[in-house]
């Protein structure tokens, strides 16, 4: 696979990260903190302009969602289907790199994969009004939070948290990169209907990823058989990709397919912590049709 563009990318991000001190990791652009190592205002004022193909494919999750994984799903979906290897020409976090990609974007063959962890009131007004395709992967928060900790604290070049309990504190109140999980959770729960929207949650993936491949190629209308489709669900679960993960992102592959599972929270949250959350997603969520969609019940509770 062609990706030394997208490890170029985060390698240079690392290269940034190294110098960068927590306390100045972070800018604010319209109430939200991004992290200046991989976005900046001049690429987000870019991005108003950015005109989306209505063949496109949007990839958006909060961080630590999942979303490498179902980049890697759709990759080879297009790949199996084409006979084309995706490439990544550019790193494919639409918000993040230069101002000038966007211009460059427009060269690149269809459909092109455009992943983000912007809120949909964020996006650039043309994948709203050309009904562009967007599967929007979820996760239970406390993994969520659990997982951005430990990437962190783990991966050496990047600015690391006191504890675990600083971490938290942040994390409640969306003093992180791409701000509030609850923010996010609030602005998508409201478009997870639309026709051109598709929700995937990241525990029922784990749970039967066969399953969660044919749903996300029905979505785009990829017409595969059944060996197909394990063939590429065989390719995809944490253990084939995480040993691949050095070969596909390079030095921070193992800290970022890290242990991949459901319910790691519980190694991590103290009760205090665990009655906080709920209570926050309770005070957030109840009145969406993501409280149950998110089956907080199932996943979130000891
Ligand atoms: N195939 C597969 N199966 C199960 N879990 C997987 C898989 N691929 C990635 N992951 C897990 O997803 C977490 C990283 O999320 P993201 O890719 O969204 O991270 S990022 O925001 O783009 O940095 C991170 O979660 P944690 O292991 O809990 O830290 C990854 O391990």
């Amino acid at each position: 696979m062609a990706v030394s563009k997208f490890i170029e990318y985060i390698d240079d991000a690392l290269e940034k990260s190294r110098e960068t001190a927590l306390s100045r990791l972070f800018f604010t652009y319209e109430g939200i903190p991004y992290p200046v190592t991989m976005c900046t205002s001049e690429t987000f004022q870019a991005l108003d302009t950015f005109e989306a193909r209505s063949d496109d494919i949007v990839l958006a999750s909060y961080p630590k969602c999942g979303s490498n994984w179902i980049l890697h799903i759709v990759s080879e979906l297009i790949f199996t289907v084409t006979k084309r290897r995706y490439e990544y020409p550019e790193f494919p976090v639409l918000e993040c790199g230069d101002s000038e990609k966007y211009e460059r974007m427009k060269q690149f063959p269809s459909p092109r994969i455009l992943t983000t962890h912007l809120h949909y009131d964020r996006l650039p007004w043309s994948i709203v009004k050309n009904k562009v395709k967007i599967l929007v992967i979820f996760r239970n928060p406390k993994d969520t939070a659990v997982s951005f900790f430990h990437f962190h604290n783990d991966v050496p070049d990047i600015p690391s948290y006191a504890s675990w309990d600083e971490f938290f504190k942040h994390f409640m109140k969306g003093q992180v990169s791409w701000g509030s999980y609850f923010d996010f959770a609030i602005n998508w729960s409201e478009h997870l209907d639309d026709e051109n929207v598709k929700l995937i949650l990241y525990e029922d993936l784990k749970e039967n990823l066969a399953t969660g491949i044919k749903q996300i190629a029905e979505f785009f209308k990829f017409s595969l058989t059944g060996e197909q489709i394990q063939t590429i669900s065989a390719g995809s679960t944490f253990q084939a990709m995480r040993e691949k993960s050095q070969e596909t992102h390079g030095a921070v592959g193992p800290f970022l397919f890290r242990k991949g599972e459901v319910g790691d929270w519980k190694n991590l949250f103290s009760e205090a912590q665990n009655q906080e959350m709920d209570a926050k997603f309770k005070e957030c969520l109840s009145g969406t049709s993501l409280r149950a969609k998110l089956k907080h019940d199932s996943y979130c509770q000891n």
